[in-house]
């Protein structure tokens, strides 16, 4: 199967789908801060410009910014990036205030007004949350504001973040129904290596499936103050690309290039949005939920799930952790532990204790279930 194309075909093949009129760009720490802290705010300003260029172009405009951490923490004294949570919340407080009007002054200048947006993981995993968010979205985009999201890293533990922003613009991205996810970074897209280390590291133009070989091409974080690297931003175009959004991976240095990136023509690899693109109910299930337990299958129900389009039912059920209610979302996973998938549960985990690898015939004469399937296939998703 085809995965990226070769370097020889380049641009020619992009007809990458972005009908779509609204954009969400993704903006890093390395594009907006110096390695030694604080905001860069030179750089900062001509983003804005390039924001202002696409906004006045008719595009809904929706920015996700990383920073705050950076441009916070030698105002309070630290010498480098912290590492602990404590010390990254308190640099992330100072440093979100001055990024907010930094943008603020800088889109002004431009005839533009800005909103803030501080997200935690609970706003998309909690299905009322999510749709007040894309609400407050979607008025702002109608009064012509620009909302600028970061993650409310004071609440955030970490179990409840994103893991980082490239993440939370990806999900940003599906819950607004994006036309394209643009993902600015210090680097003019993905390479087969990591560029800085590999001389002979070529550039990828296009990716149509995210593989294992083509994540196993992607390293951390160029700098002291990125986070994710390259890794992490695949991880996030291939979430859009499974919502139906597609993305774009790269560098804007440049007048104008905002517009190219969004056009097709910018400097970097673009993601095509898969043809069959998950309905929201299994984006929510697959990428936005969180599971209450996990669930062991034996081969038999392994194949069912994956290959065959079934259900899961008791038989097929080995191991059970966690506790469980009917409605839930679980995890399930080979017998090695692998997972394969998530869906919402039928059974009570006291109840799938006991109907554990037994026939449907058994189960409905021992308990009282409202549905036989432990999984119907209708709420399950596939994430092997
Ligand atoms: N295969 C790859 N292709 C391109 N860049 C890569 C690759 N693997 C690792 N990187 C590194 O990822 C970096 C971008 O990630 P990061 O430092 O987290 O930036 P940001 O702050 O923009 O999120 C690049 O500077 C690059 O050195
Ligand atoms: N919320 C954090 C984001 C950290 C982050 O993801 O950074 P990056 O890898 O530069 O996008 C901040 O604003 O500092």
């Amino acid at each position: 199967m085809l995965t990226h194309c070769s370097v020889e075909k380049v641009n020619q093949e992009l007809t990458v789908n972005m009908n779509g009129q609204r954009r969400i760009i993704k903006i890093g720490s390395s594009s907006l801060t110096s390695p030694e802290g604080g905001l860069n705010k030179k750089q900062l300003a001509f983003y804005a410009a390039e924001l202002a260029s696409l906004h006045r172009q008719g595009h809904e405009v929706l920015l996700v910014t990383s920073g705050a951490v950076a441009a916070g923490f030698k105002v309070i004294g630290y010498e480098s990036r912290p590492k602990l949570l404590h010390e990254k919340q308190a640099a992330a407080a100072v440093g979100q205030a001055l990024l907010m009007q930094a943008y603020q002054e800088a889109l002004a200048s431009e005839g533009i007004r800005c909103a803030q947006l501080l997200l935690t993981r609970p706003d998309f995993t909690t299905r009322g949350r999510g749709r007040n968010a894309m609400m407050t979205i979607e008025e702002l985009l109608r009064q012509g504001v620009i909302p600028i999201i970061n993650e409310n890293d004071t609440v955030s533990t970490d179990e409840l973040k994103f893991g980082d922003n490239d993440m939370l613009s990806a999900l940003v991205a599906n819950l607004v129904g994006a036309g394209q996810l643009i993902i600015i970074t210090d680097t003019d897209g993905l390479y087969t290596a990591d560029p800085r280390y590999d001389p002979n590291a070529r550039k990828i133009e296009r990716v149509e499936e995210i593989t294992g070989e083509l994540m196993s091409h992607a390293g951390g974080a160029g700098t002291s103050v990125g986070t994710g690297g390259m890794r992490s931003k695949i991880e996030a175009a291939r979430i859009a690309m499974r919502g139906g959004v597609p993305a774009f991976i790269g560098r804007v240095l440049e007048p104008g290039e905002l517009q190219l990136a969004a056009d097709g023509r910018g400097k970097g690899t673009y993601f095509d949005s898969q043809k069959n693109h998950l309905p929201v109910k299994k984006q929510w299930l697959g990428f936005h939920s969180t599971p209450s337990g996990r669930v062991a299958v034996d081969e038999g129900a392994k194949n069912a799930l994956i290959n065959g389009g079934k259900s899961l039912l008791p038989a097929g059920v080995t191991e059970i952790s966690g506790e469980f209610h009917p409605g839930d979302v679980v995890e399930v996973t080979d017998g090695g532990g692998k997972l394969i998938g998530r869906g919402i549960v039928n059974y009570a985990a006291w109840q799938l204790r006991a109907a554990a690898g037994l026939s449907s015939e058994e189960v409905r004469r021992r308990i009282e279930v409202n549905r036989i399937e432990v999984i119907h296939r209708d709420e399950w998703i596939t994430l092997a």
